[in-house]
């Protein structure tokens, strides 16, 4: 194993990927590693959400390899990958509407001690613990966000997939759920990999990003580098300012 894959760290080497042969995305090579924050953007249809895919074994990995730990996951069916260490908050809040939001979470943990991975959820969202006995269809988008990111946490992930978490919220609740993703990332040294529209919000978390356009990676670096070009952004992203 190299040294650079000693701490876990998920790595795309000249990936392509897509559906049923065709490729979405071409020549993507980039990591996420424990402790970092990586952003990734790109128009509609550019390939944010194929990518993240691709790392859970939900698209097709069509050229190149997806490393987790170092070891290569091609073949490897998307529990497994959960198991190695591998969160994913999918697109559009993937609750259960009819469990409670303590069902929710007890169903995401697969075997693990139950009160203190609930401890850990309810402390960064204290909104949840007080939902704690609401359905899932009685949230509100925001409380619902939160759900989707808490499940995913309680399988105590080393790098979370996080796909336009933000989506449809209010700026204060945008604020609240981005404090505890980054409060999260500070104290638990957990690798993020977020894609989002929001372009500012996404600069001021990350501190490496990876911007798609069609398919293809036209930057890949550091986000200091990305904020110093802002002709690419404008021209490539054409992002919804916050
Ligand atoms: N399951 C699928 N089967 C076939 N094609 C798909 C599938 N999912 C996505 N695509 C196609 O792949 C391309 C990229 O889609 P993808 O969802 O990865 O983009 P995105 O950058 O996440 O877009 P958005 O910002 O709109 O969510 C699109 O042309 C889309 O139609």
């Amino acid at each position: 194993m190299p040294a650079t894959e000693r701490s876990f760290e998920l790595v795309f080497d000249d990936v392509t990927a897509g559906y049923n042969g065709a490729p979405v995305v071409q020549g993507l090579s980039f990591s996420v590693r424990q402790g970092q924050r990586v952003g990734l953007i790109g128009r509609n249809g550019a390939g944010k959400t194929t990518t993240l895919a691709t790392a859970m074994g939900l698209a097709q990995l069509q050229r190149g390899a997806v490393r987790l730990g170092g070891r290569p996951v091609g073949a490897m069916p998307t529990f497994e990958r959960a198991r190695l260490g591998l969160g994913y908050v999918p697109q559009g809040r993937d609750i259960f509407a009819s469990l409670s939001v303590e069902e929710n979470l007890v169903a995401a943990m697969h075997g693990r001690a139950v009160r203190p991975a609930l401890e850990k959820a309810y402390g960064l969202f204290p909104r949840l613990f007080e939902r704690r006995g609401n359905g899932g269809n009685q949230l509100s988008g925001g409380e619902q966000q939160m759900l989707a990111v808490a499940r995913a946490l309680v399988a105590e992930p080393r790098v979370l997939l996080l796909d336009e978490p933000l989506e449809g919220l209010a700026p204060k609740v945008r604020d609240e759920l981005m404090q505890a993703i980054e409060q999260l990332a500070t104290q638990t040294g957990l690798g993020c990999l977020l894609v989002e529209q929001h372009v500012d919000v996404v600069l001021d978390f990350a501190d490496e990003m990876v911007v798609l356009e069609r398919g293809v990676p036209v930057f890949s670096g550091s986000t200091e580098a990305l904020r110093a070009d802002p002709a690419l952004l404008n021209s490539a992203i054409g992002l919804e300012k916050v």
